[in-house]
């Protein structure tokens, strides 16, 4: 399969935090949905596959695992400077100086990328309601977040990696923005690796799904695939003990019983199982135990 994002093995530590020799891989034409709670690890996974932090690999264990970063078929540590305009970027803070206003930010990104398009920035501002004439330090959170996408929307990117970008948006725009993705990736060449804390979106707009927990991957896969293979089982305490454990992946004791997020295929019995959400299955995986 042809990758726009290979990462394999990666690892940084922290004090008190480890991303460890995690493996993400993006096929091309699709989108990738990167959840997880706070403190998971997916700013500090998305800076190592832009480069922005270096991965640890300075032991003999990590040189043995391979640990290696491809993006668009470059290797990470070579990847050449011009095709860095290939990759479109919405990092939780907005980058631009907050005294320009957009008319300002147009004619500067003109000489930063050499495939800026000052008419489908000035599309995108309309589109999301944008004032020209305003300095950013008067915009919104929201709108500060609608500029940043519009800005990485209008460098014919080929790659999207999108930080938590409907963050701080309302119902209503963040619809528009996932319809704008949804048409972003239409071509075959063009990719998104999305972090969010809102699943739903997420649920709406990705192929696949990569949960993120304690800085590493518990689970990474085709959405539907995840979504049918996973279910929430309610039984009494009695029944439960039946169901083989390895079924189980979290679950809830309350006064009726239990509720558990179970894989389907492992469940044998009469069990009635529920669909469950991708924030259920997040929930049930980190605290359901
Ligand atoms: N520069 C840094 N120095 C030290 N620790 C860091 C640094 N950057 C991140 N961390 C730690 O790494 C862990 C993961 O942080 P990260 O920002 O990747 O989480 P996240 O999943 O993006 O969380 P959130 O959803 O809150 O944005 C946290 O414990 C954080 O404190």
């Amino acid at each position: 399969m042809d990758y726009a994002i290979n990462a394999v093995n990666v690892t940084k530590k922290y004090k008190g935090f480890t991303l460890d020799h995690v493996s993400l891989q993006l096929p091309k034409g699709s989108i990738m949905g990167l959840i997880g709670e706070n403190g998971a690890g997916k700013t500090t996974l998305i800076k190592l596959i832009l480069g922005l932090q270096t991965s640890q690999k300075d032991t003999a264990s990590d040189k043995k695992s391979g640990s290696r970063i491809t993006i668009l078929n470059h290797e990470l540590q070579s990847f050449p400077t011009a095709a860095r305009e290939q990759i479109g970027v919405v990092l939780d803070d907005c980058c631009f100086p907050d005294t320009l206003n957009l008319v300002q930010i147009n004619k500067i990104m003109q000489n930063i990328y050499k495939n800026w398009n000052p008419g489908c920035f000035n599309r995108y501002g309309e589109l999301f309601n944008l004032p020209a004439k305003k300095a950013i330090k008067d915009y919104s959170k929201g709108m500060k977040m609608k500029l940043s996408i519009a800005a990485a929307l209008s460098h014919h990117a080929k790659l999207l990696i999108l930080d938590e970008p409907t963050a701080g948006l309302d119902p209503v725009v963040r619809d528009e923005i996932l319809d704008v993705f949804m048409d972003f990736i239409q071509d075959e060449e063009h990719s998104i690796l999305i972090s969010s804390h809102i699943t739903s979106d997420l649920e709406k707009i990705c192929d696949y799904i990569t949960f993120i927990n304690d800085g590493r991957i518990i689970l990474s896969d085709v959405k539907d695939d995840i979504l049918s293979n996973y279910g929430i089982l309610k039984c009494t305490q009695e029944e439960f003990q039946k169901i083989a454990p390895e079924a189980v992946h979290g679950y809830k004791r309350n006064s009726f019983g239990v509720t558990a997020l179970v894989e389907r295929q492992k469940v044998k019995g009469p069990f009635i199982i529920d669909p469950a959400s991708l924030e259920e299955i997040l929930l049930y995986n980190v605290r359901g135990k």
